[in-house]
């Protein structure tokens, strides 16, 4: 397992010469990209070149819907999907000692037609989208989905040439990925219990994340066990490493652990969690353990995603104790990554 340094702070590295003509600017990008993910984990970046106003129509549609009454939002309930897409409520979640998370969401991924062969196969991550009948919806989350995807792939590629890779390294495991969105809303709810999370203690599951947020709350834990605060940056990403990336290049970047602890006001959070395709065996590359041994065993990156999702989410784990579904053989415990296993104490503190 790969451990963060000391850090008390995130870089801010804008990535506008990635898309440009000046190869010594780019370089400097690169080295920046991989010298942070391999002591931090975690940054925020700039210079994405998205348009401002897809986070704007996102964020709308977001209030919009989580506005709405319940039993409205329970008319795509993630519960009556097969392929994990659709309105998570309050209390479906429990990642951590058994306290539900004090968040509602909506979770979506790249949308599949219904003749789908993964989807008609059974794939439990992959298929079609259930979309709420608000007028717009649909539109604004999309485009959404659309640009930061590109702004992922951009970002894929740089952390291969970081790695002292070609850039093209990881293209070939990116066909049709289960890369979910998330919208998040954190009610402000005061009379929570104390000890009650927005989002408890974890890593994320894939290659790296794209975070948006309306305001503070995030936290992330360094080397030494203290959790720095990440407040939001105008117009950034907050970028962070995944378990994936962590596998893949033997420990030498590092899925950094997060958390959200009760929030002081509503809150709003938009995760992109870019993954690579259902099936991608990950283990740790030649390129990457040299003559040493190999730290993880190899996981199907779908398999990890599904298995550690259907230990968190209720309507998962009933659907497993009736036996209608069955974790992946070898599947992964919820905290096999992240430092904030081996910091339990602080963890709740
Ligand atoms: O809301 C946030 O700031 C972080 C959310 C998060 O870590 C997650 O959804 O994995
Ligand atoms: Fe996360």
């Amino acid at each position: 397992m790969a451990t963060p340094g000391d850090f008390t702070s995130l870089p801010v590295i804008d990535i506008s010469p990635l898309f440009g003509a000046d190869t010594a600017a780019k370089r400097r990008v690169v080295e920046a990209l991989g010298e942070t993910a391999r002591t931090i984990g975690f940054l925020y970046v700039t210079g994405h070149g998205m348009a401002p106003g897809l986070f704007d129509d996102l964020l709308a549609a977001a209030k919009e819907f989580f506005a709405r009454p319940v039993d409205e939002k329970m008319q795509v309930y993630i519960g009556k999907s097969s392929n994990h897409r659709g309105y998570v409520p309050v209390g479906e979640e429990v990642i951590y000692g058994g306290v539900p998370d004090q968040k509602e969401a909506f979770d979506l991924s790249q949308d599949l037609p219904a003749d789908d062969v993964d989807y008609l196969a059974g794939n439990p991550m992959l298929g079609p989208n259930q979309w709420p009948s608000l007028p717009g919806f649909k539109e604004r989350v999309g485009a959404y989905y659309d640009g930061v995807m590109q702004v992922g792939r951009t970002l894929l590629r740089a952390f291969a040439e970081a790695l002292g890779q070609d850039q093209s390294l990881f293209d070939s495991y990116v066909t049709k990925p289960p890369s979910q969105l998330r919208l998040v809303h954190y009610p402000f709810s005061p009379n929570a219990p104390g000890n009650a999370f927005g989002i408890s203690p974890h890593t994320d599951m894939e290659c790296f994340t794209l975070l948006r947020v309306t305001a503070p709350g995030l936290e992330v834990m360094n080397g030494k066990g203290d959790w720095i605060d990440v407040p939001p940056l105008e117009n950034a990403f907050v970028v962070n490493i995944g378990d994936m990336l962590e596998v893949w290049t033997n420990g030498q970047f590092v899925a950094t652990s997060h958390r959200v602890r009760k929030v002081k006001e509503e809150r709003y959070s938009f995760p992109l969690f870019f993954n690579v395709d259902y099936d991608t065996v990950v283990a740790p590359l030649p390129c990457f353990t040299g003559e040493e041994p190999s730290k993880y065993r190899p996981v199907k990156a779908g398999e990890h995603l599904f298995a550690v999702t259907a230990q968190g989410f209720v309507y998962l784990q009933k659907r497993v104790a009736a036996g209608e579904i069955a974790l992946p053989e070898g599947a992964s415990g919820t905290h096999e990554f992240g430092q904030h296993a081996r910091h339990a104490d602080q963890a709740r503190a």
